[in-house]
Order: C-alpha cells, then structure tokens, then sequence
C-alpha cells in the first residue's frame, strides 16, 4: 500500500517491498554500487562494521557464530552505541545523476538497526566533501523509521543531478545496504562523431528486458571494467530445450551509428555460450518494443562462436544506419561478463572524419579502442614487474608466479618478514667497461656516460579527460624504471599504458599493446625498453615514487615515439571520471 507523505522539501512515497523492486532495481540505476565506481569517502564512525559494506553488490548475508574483536561480524555498516547525536556516511555516486529513490535496507540488523534515517546530497564534482566543510548539502529524503532486518523502498521525485549523498542514521546502529537509485547523466564528448561505448551505463546505456538472467543479472553486461569473479556478469540457467537461446535488450544511451562490438566472456570458462549474434532496431519508445516483429530487428553480426575467458571483437554491419536498441541472443545458454558496442551518435560530416584521423582506425578493432583492465601478474609480466604487499601467510601454492622466485627472510629480531627482491632494478649501461674491439660488452650493454640511480618523486595531475588519448608512448632503454604510490588510499587507482618493440621498425607494437587499471596499492616497474605512456593518474593528483638509473644524457634516458594521428588509440578506463 502505497503512503504519499507530502513535505514541505519533497513529496516522496513509501513502496512496500514488492513494488520497490519492481519500480526502482528494474527502471533505475543503483548509481552508490561498488560496481559501479560508488566509494565511501568517510564516516562518524564504523566501530562494529565497515560502511563499504553498504555499496557492495551482494545481498547482505548473517553467519551466526561469527565474531570480531568487536562484536558480533556484521554484513552492513554498524556504529558503536550511544551516540548523544548522529552517524553519518559520505557517499560519492559512481556516475553523478539525478535521484529517483532509496533502498535502506537493515537485513540481518535486529535491536542494533539504525531506527531512524535521512538522505542528503550535494553537486561537488570536482572535489570531495568533508565533514562540516561549507558543502551545500539538499535534503532528498526526510527522515522516516527503519524497522529491523527489512528492505526500507523510498521513491521521490527525480531530483537535480548530484554527485555525493550522506546516509545519515539516528542516533546510532546498523544498515545492511544503502541502494541509491537514479538515472546516470553521462559526460559525452563533444564531439558529437566521437566512437564511445552506447551501450555503457556511464552513457546512460539501459537493459530493459532479458529472456532470463537465473544466475546473474543481465544489467551486469553494461558495468564498468572486466568484474572480478563470475558473479558480476549475465547467467541464465541451463537450458534442457533443444534450439534453446537467451537474449538481452540494450537501450543505448543515445541512438547512435554502430560500428563495432566487444562480448567478454571473462570468468565464465566452462559456462560460456556457445555463440552470439547482435540485431538492432530504431524505436522511441521502449513500450514499442513488445511490438517489433522479428523481422524488423536489423542483422549487426551474424551468428559467431566465442570462447571461455575472452574478450571477442567484432566489426559491425549497416555502419550508417542509426539505432536506438540492441537485442544481443546467446546460444543455448551461458554467460556473457560485459558487452560493448561502439558507435557515434552523428557520422563525421561530408566525410570529414575528425574523429576518426584524431582518434580511431578503422582496420582493426582492437587498434582502435581498448578498455583498460585490472592489473594481474600473467598479463603484466611481458612489460615489468608488480610491487605490492602479500597477505600475511602467503600460501607459496597460490599465485605461485608471485612468490616461488621471491625469497623470503625473517627480519628486525623475527618482527618482520622480508620479501627479497621483489622486483629487478636493472641498468644495462657499463660505465666505461669496454671489450679489446671498443665494442659494448653485449648486444644490451652500451658504454656511455655513467648513470646514477635517481629516487625521485612525481606529483602527476589526473586526466584530464576519459576515455584517455594515447598520442605518444616513450621507453628507457638501458634502465628499468619502477613507480610506486604515496596516496594513502584515497586515490582509487591509476592508469598503466604498455606495449613491447617493433623490432624491425624500433617503434612501439601497437599490436602488444595493453592498459592496466593498477590499484593504489600497487606499484610496477617497466622492464628496460618497454613502451610505455607517461604515468597517469586518475581522478586526484597522484605522487609516485620513482627509481631509474640515469646518465644525464637525454636520448639514452629517455627516447619519445608521437604516433600519427590516424594511429591514436582511445582507452575506456571504466569507473573512473575525470
Ligand atoms: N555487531 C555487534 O556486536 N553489535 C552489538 O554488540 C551491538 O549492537 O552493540
């Protein structure tokens, strides 16, 4: 039963529970999930349990029996008791948007919920609130009574856009999960012929209907990044029908022209379908789409195999008709991680495409727009090395890649444990070391000036736009070169650009060439030679320890490579704004 509470500041209605799924997970967007980019930037407190908890994907889950040194281990945020006021958390939204509703959900919390709960939000793109700082903060919802162990629905009327909300709950206790639901408003390029991904839920892409999704949501396929387990993709159960198969309906952000198409089918390795094909359809209203007749769904790509843990490229038919919609089917079953399709909103004018010589080839896909991926020891090793800490009894069988080579010694009176060698810090130069010819002593030995080690210190600006540029990579040829982060933490991560030598042509190998989303706990070191983009950071201004052995001598320190526009590679960083 529904309940219009007016109020002076919104007017707002309560759902009750089965008509708050229906009317927000489906239509809307949880623009606070994890998923999406959606971080905690602080809170009062987290005494009992951590308030990212309350942005993860999952539903909240109780293990009974199970405790910290503080309690009770609780699946949600939960504050210590006793609070004379109020707690709070800061939320910044994975895409801004404009809000349309709430779910605060209180699963598993019985006599430690939080009883009472207000929302607020506030615009601030550029930086971060901070507690008592002169944010403008709106209220969206007014403060209404939480019951125990139950989802809480709030609809209101479509807000402005923001990009932060503050949960705030009084006086004290625990929430399970904050849902934040909206529309995405998407930051587009302005050139309007720009490729970018119509599908993306950044750019306001949609799924608006799915033949099944038993296992894992359809809305998946359009998240940022590669996910980090088989959980965050599409799954629909396993079909016992012969010529069974599964479909998706994408309503893309804008209609657009369509040119290519990425199916990922990472993590799904012995549950991926046994092959795709991709129609679409100009329609203005979705409530049309019941209507379209099959045949007027228009062939993109014809029925093509895929393979388990694979991101498949694919040029797509009638490049100069404009669409609204894509209808992706699997064969029988299965799933599918993410699914990109790139398009212009406009074609280039009379030919001209300035996007295209600024940024996009259009031999080979995966040349023209590549989507940054989360760094791992397998796919970084042709390019360098990982720096980063091991957990505490680092079981050797596990990522034995990480840990077989690393030595490991007792250290400071058995308080510590050193990993040895983590990484190689290698300088090919031989100062003044000459063979009886004259020659370098190696085909990789050079005799020059003699170069130093130099511990610097790097204070990189973020991007200033995504999806990122690449116009030029550089190489050291003589040293490797390590970078490590100083954030403490704040900074969700930056962007790595590698690729190896063309060795006839001694320039890069666009072919070889990969973009790593590294995590601000991370560092890596480029092997000497190694093509590679000027550090990135992403979203804050990032500082980053940097060792290389330097000569002094510039193009032995330091050789540069500008690539042709028509050779420009676009780089979706997905979950990251700029
Ligand atoms: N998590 C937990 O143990 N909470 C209870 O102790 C409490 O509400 O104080």
């Amino acid at each position: 039963m529904d309940e219009i509470i007016n109020n002076p500041t919104i007017n707002f209605r309560i759902f009750d529970i089965t008509e708050g799924v229906e009317q927000l997970d489906e239509v809307f967007v949880d623009l606070a999930n994890s998923t999406l980019g959606g971080k905690v930037i602080e809170c009062s407190d987290e005494f009992f349990a951590e308030a990212f908890n309350l942005l993860k994907p999952q539903k909240p889950i109780r293990e009974w029996g199970r405790y910290t040194e503080r309690g009770a281990w609780m699946d949600g945020w939960e504050t210590k008791r006793h609070n004379p006021s109020y707690d709070w958390v800061v939320i910044k939204l994975g895409f801004e948007g404009y809000l349309t509703g709430f779910d605060i959900d209180t699963a598993h919390f019985v006599g430690n919920q939080a009883p009472l709960a207000d929302v607020e939000a506030c615009y601030s793109p550029h930086k971060d609130p901070i507690y008592n700082d002169d944010t403008n903060w709106h209220k969206v919802l007014p403060k209404v009574n939480l019951g125990p162990s139950s989802q809480h629905f709030f609809g209101i009327q479509k807000t402005i856009k923001f990009t932060h909300v503050k949960l705030n709950i009084y006086p004290d206790g625990g929430v399970a999960r904050f849902r934040v639901y909206g529309v995405v408003s998407a930051r587009w390029p302005k050139d309007l012929s720009t490729p970018i991904d119509l599908a993306y839920v950044g750019n306001e892409g949609r799924v608006i209907s799915h033949s099944d999704q038993h296992f894992g949501k359809s809305d998946n396929i359009l998240l940022p990044g590669r996910g980090k387990d088989m959980s965050d993709g599409w799954e629909t159960k396993r079909s016992r029908q012969p010529n069974h198969k599964d479909w998706v309906i994408i309503k893309l952000g804008v209609p657009g022209y369509l040119e290519k198409a990425e199916v990922d089918t990472a993590f799904f390795k012995g549950n991926y379908p046994d092959s795709v094909l991709l129609e679409g359809c100009f329609c203005d209203k979705d409530e049309l789409l019941g209507n379209i007749k099959s045949n007027q769904w228009v062939s993109l790509l014809e029925r093509s195999k895929l393979g388990p843990h694979k991101q498949h490229y694919f040029e797509l038919k009638e490049k100069n008709k404009k669409f609204s919609h894509v209808k992706m089917t699997i064969f029988p079953d299965g799933g599918v991680k993410r699914l990109r399709i790139i398009g212009r909103r406009e074609l280039p004018k009379n030919g001209n495409d300035n996007a295209s010589q600024s940024a996009i080839h259009t031999s080979d896909v995966s040349l023209t727009r590549i989507t940054a991926i989360p760094l791992t020891y397998t796919s970084y090793s042709p390019y360098g090395h990982i720096i980063q800490s091991f957990p505490e009894h680092f079981p050797a069988s596990q990522n034995s890649i990480s840990v077989s080579r690393i030595k490991v010694t007792p250290a400071n009176q058995g308080t510590a444990r050193k990993y040895n060698n983590i990484a190689p810090v290698i300088n090919f130069r031989q100062s003044n070391i000459q063979n009886q010819s004259g020659n370098s002593t190696s085909n990789k030995t050079h005799v020059i000036a003699k170069a130093e080690p130099n511990l610097s210190l790097y204070k990189c600006s973020p991007a200033k736009s995504l999806p990122f540029t690449l116009r030029l990579m550089e190489r050291h040829p003589y040293s490797s070169q390590m970078f490590v982060p100083l954030n403490n933490g704040k900074v969700k991560g930056y962007l790595v650009v590698v690729c190896l030598s063309n060795e006839e042509e001694d320039r890069p190998d666009l072919s070889t060439l990969n973009a790593f989303v590294v995590s601000s706990t991370q560092g890596i070191s480029y092997h000497p030679g190694i093509w590679h983009h000027p550090m990135i950071a992403l979203e804050e201004t990032t500082d980053f320890v940097c060792l290389t052995h330097e000569s002094g001598v510039a193009d032995e320190d330091c050789e540069e490579f500008e690539f042709e526009e028509k050779d420009f590679v676009l780089i979706d960083v997905p979950g990251f704004n700029c």
